[in-house]
């Protein structure tokens, strides 16, 4: 049956391709790439108008609207798995290990821009001869252009994965819905722990407008993809923002602060602006609860840089007795004032995004009893006995009666190699 729908697809795909509109009456596709998942006609007009422009530019063959659902993220972990994008880690439940290529292992802030009209309405600008050092500007022309060079047939022979997601839990009055096109089920599998989504968002969403989020891992120019496991295309790597429109374009990284849009792109840029024209603020700040042995709750809030502790504090637990610290977010905090004055706030995201090395049952305990389940580990070594291992875990993990295999696939030796077992940003 399947095999039947999928070769009548195929001669659709051919008609659909010939019409003046290639969507008349053809349900099943948009613009002649064939929908394998999920149904085009629980999509709002505005939703179906941002898939039928970026399948026209990307060519995807085929488009999957996710859902959300524990069935589809098993097909995707399975999918992935079978590329060899991911592999179990055995000695947990539902945990896996990414390798990416190792050029594409951190964001790239010199490579992320905001587009406005004017510069100054981005970054701050300095005297001439020196270099800014706070965030990057381009044109609303220079974006088109950036966008033309790296988009068009980007996704030629692979899916197009569309993934409506709400930062923010879907029925709260704070929360903001986004919906993000991506051709990396890697990238669903991860939005999937960091945001609310699928179906239920869809159905919240109507037709309102959305955070229109794009993201391509793109193939270099010369059409050579050294990692099939990982395609990315660091060379040509670009994030853009432009406030004005809500939109978010991701090109040719596959790594999760690059390519998870919900995160920096979203909750925390496109946030920043949406909160100032709202009256709120969006901050990258981790927020923590802690309570006095005499009951009083209090929350604290702190910005640090990326890679400078903000998971790790958000996770503490106290030494002091008699206190209580629970965790509300690690990375980003939505703040505003209510009715009486009092600042609330509340972390967007759903999950949990942390640097592994330094990560260990002293540092980071509660950490280390949540990664056992339902985890995908990115670029951390592997052990013989199917677990993950780290700097910062020679106290926990006997390395000597085990093989490792460093974030690169290559046998790894303590105390001989001379390179380290995980990446420094692995996740
Ligand atoms: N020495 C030391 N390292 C820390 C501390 N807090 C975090 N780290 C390490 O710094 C790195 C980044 O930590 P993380 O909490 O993920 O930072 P985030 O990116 O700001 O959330 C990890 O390797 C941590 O183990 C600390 O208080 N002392
Ligand atoms: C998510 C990231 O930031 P942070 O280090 O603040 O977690 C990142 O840099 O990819």
């Amino acid at each position: 049956m399947c095999i039947l729908i999928c070769r009548y697809a195929g001669e659709v795909n051919k008609i659909a391709k010939g019409l003046a509109h290639p969507n008349v009456g053809l349900f099943t596709h948009i613009r002649g790439a064939c929908v394998v998942s999920g149904n085009l006609q629980t999509l709002s007009p505005k939703v179906r108008k941002f898939i039928e422009d970026n399948v026209a530019i990307c060519q995807p063959d085929e488009i999957h609207i996710c859902d959300g659902s524990e069935k589809e993220n098993k097909q995707l972990l399975c999918l992935l798995q079978k590329k060899g994008t991911i592999m179990p880690l055995t000695k947990y439940e539902n945990c896996w290990l990414a390798r990416t290529n190792p050029a594409d292992t951190a964001r790239v802030e010199s490579k992320t821009l905001i587009c406005t009209e004017h510069e100054r309405d981005a970054v701050p600008i300095p005297k001439p001869g020196i270099k800014g050092t706070l965030g990057h500007w381009i044109s609303p022309a220079g974006m088109d252009k950036a966008m033309q060079e790296r988009f068009g047939n980007c996704m030629k022979g692979s899916t197009m994965y569309v993934i409506p997601f709400s930062m923010g839990p879907i029925q709260s009055p704070l929360a903001k819905i986004g919906i993000q096109i991506t051709d990396s089920a890697y990238v669903v599998c991860s939005m999937r722990i960091m945001t609310r989504m699928g179906q239920a968002v869809l159905e919240k969403l109507g037709n309102n407008d959305f955070v229109k989020c794009l993201h391509a891992v793109g193939r270099p120019k010369n059409g050579k993809v050294e990692y099939p496991h990982w395609p990315c295309d660091p060379e040509r790597t670009i994030i853009l923002h432009k406030p004005l429109t809500q939109e978010i374009v991701s090109y040719g990284s596959g790594y999760g602060g690059n390519s998870l849009l919900g995160k920096k792109c979203f909750a925390l840029r496109i946030g920043s602006t949406i909160a100032r024209s709202e009256g709120w603020l969006a901050e990258h700040m981790l927020i923590l609860g802690i309570t006095n042995p005499q009951g009083k709750k209090r929350y604290i809030a702190g910005a640090f840089p990326s890679q400078c502790g903000k998971t790790n504090l958000a996770m503490l637990t106290p030494t002091i007795p008699g206190y209580k610290a629970e965790c509300v977010g690690d990375d980003i905090a939505w703040m505003r004032f209510d009715k009486n004055g009092v600042l609330r706030a509340i972390n967007p995201e759903n999950g949990f995004f942390g640097v592994a090395p330094g990560t260990n049952h002293t540092s980071n305990p509660i950490a280390m009893k949540t990664i056992h389940k339902n985890t995908i580990f990115t670029n951390v070594a592997s052990t013989s006995d199917g677990g993950v291992y780290w700097e910062g875990l020679e106290h926990e993990i006997d390395t000597s009666k085990l093989e490792v295999t460093d974030w690169k696939g290559n046998k790894w030796v303590r105390g001989e190699s001379k390179t380290t077992a995980a990446h420094p940003n692995s996740r």
